[in-house]
């Protein structure tokens, strides 16, 4: 064995700095371009929110008029990209349809020889405006229903919501879908932007990196744990079974998802603004049944583990509640990362440096090929 120092999974190592957000878990705070999280998700919309991200300051009136207008310029599909769509199979994943639907898009959008901050803005709005709708398609046509245009009358989230569901719903479901889009928009080097970087570190395109960032966020340590936390609710069914349920599984070894985190260790600081949105929705919709799973669930862990939930336990029944199919909640995940992501990508791309660690070898020694 080697007796180089091995930092597993790259636990507590910095390899960079970075300008788009700062977490700091001592004090449960998370800002972007310095702005505190929960300021955001409650005061400003997710479009305002994506330009922070991209030109590191909040648009003014002006500068937010012409972001939205160049935003709803480009939510339609073109008729190759829904061929495309239409021929990937219905029983695959939702994120293998964002996979292959990016790649795709990066197929029709030429790369320039050396990338610029400039084309590489312009790329990123494409993809956040597009995204809504290759989700909302691919949402109703898995039950069976044909696509709505893009309403360029709408801002982002009602648009949204329109193109899944065929009504913009009330301001309260509105205001809290906004919400986890912007909570859910950016969080430093978490695997996903991670794997963005690493791609974009080789000098390869948007697209790509983009395509990389969507498989680390598909899997259910990371971005998949929405689903998985709305699956294991289910299968609990009533708020009496959530101590027992979550004993069973503590005892068999098994993670409880939704709950635990890398960097936070005394709790999510995006929690408690997205736990406040489910309990107005649940309010809303006179369905607390979920809530109290949650809260049951949020109890016995903490008192038999000390561990604290994350952003997606409360999302994923927020979005069920909401109407959304649970094999979506990764996909709605991709739609708000896009403006996270695609900030790292430039900030990559500006101060680049090939990212490449060691590795300590523990393989067999040189031996030779048996006669
Ligand atoms: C938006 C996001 O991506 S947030 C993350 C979403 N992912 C999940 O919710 C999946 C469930 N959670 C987890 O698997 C983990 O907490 C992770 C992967 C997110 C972070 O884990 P790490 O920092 O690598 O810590 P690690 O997995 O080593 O956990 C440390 C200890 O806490 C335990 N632990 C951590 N999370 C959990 C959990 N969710 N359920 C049960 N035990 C847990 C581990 O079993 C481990 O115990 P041990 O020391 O006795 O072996
Ligand atoms: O930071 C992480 O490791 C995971 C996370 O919470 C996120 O990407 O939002």
């Amino acid at each position: 064995m080697s007796d180089q120092q091995i930092y597993k999974g790259l636990a507590g190592v910095v390899v960079d700095t970075t300008a788009v957000s700062k977490v700091v878990p001592e004090t449960n705070s998370l800002t972007y371009r310095g702005y505190a999280v929960q300021d955001l998700a409650t005061q400003k919309s997710f479009e305002e929110v994506a330009y922070l991200l991209w030109h590191g300051e909040l648009p003014t009136v002006a500068q937010l008029a012409l972001f939205s207008q160049r935003e709803r310029a480009n939510r339609r599909l073109n008729r190759s990209a829904q061929a495309v769509l239409a021929r990937i199979p219905e029983t695959c994943h939702p994120m293998d349809v964002m996979r292959t639907m990016v790649s795709y898009l990066g197929s029709e959008d030429p790369d320039e020889d050396v990338p610029t901050v400039e084309a590489n803005l312009d790329k990123s709005l494409r993809l956040l405006a597009v995204l809504p709708t290759i989700v909302a398609a691919d949402f109703r046509r898995r039950r069976g229903l044909e696509p709505i245009e893009p309403h360029h009358g709408l801002g982002y989230a009602e648009n949204f919501l329109n193109m899944c569901f065929g009504t913009v719903p009330d301001p309260v479901i509105v205001d809290a879908f906004n919400q986890s889009m912007v909570l859910y928009a950016e969080h430093s080097f978490n695997a996903s932007t991670f794997a963005a970087r690493v791609v974009t570190s080789t000098q390869s395109d948007l697209y790509s990196a983009v395509t990389a960032a969507i498989g680390a966020l598909k899997g259910s340590l990371h971005g998949g744990a929405n689903e998985a936390v709305m699956h294991d609710m289910i299968e609990i069914d009533v708020p009496e079974r959530a101590e027992s349920w979550l004993n069973a599984k503590l005892d068999a070894k098994d993670k409880v998802m939704g709950f635990g985190h890398r960097v936070y260790k005394q709790g999510d600081s995006r929690v408690p603004t997205m736990y406040q949105a489910l309990v107005q929705v649940s309010e809303h919709l006179g369905e607390t049944r979920w809530l109290q799973i949650y809260r049951e669930l949020a109890t016995a862990m903490d008192r038999r583990t000390g561990i604290k939930p994350n952003l997606d336990f409360p999302t994923g029944p927020a979005y069920y509640l909401m109407g959304f199919d649970i094999p979506m909640f990764t996909p709605l995940f991709v739609m708000s990362r896009i403006t996270g992501w695609t900030a790292h990508i430039i900030e990559q791309t500006r101060s680049n440096a090939l990212i490449r660690p060691l590795s300590a070898y523990d393989g067999p020694q040189q031996r030779p090929i048996p006669a």
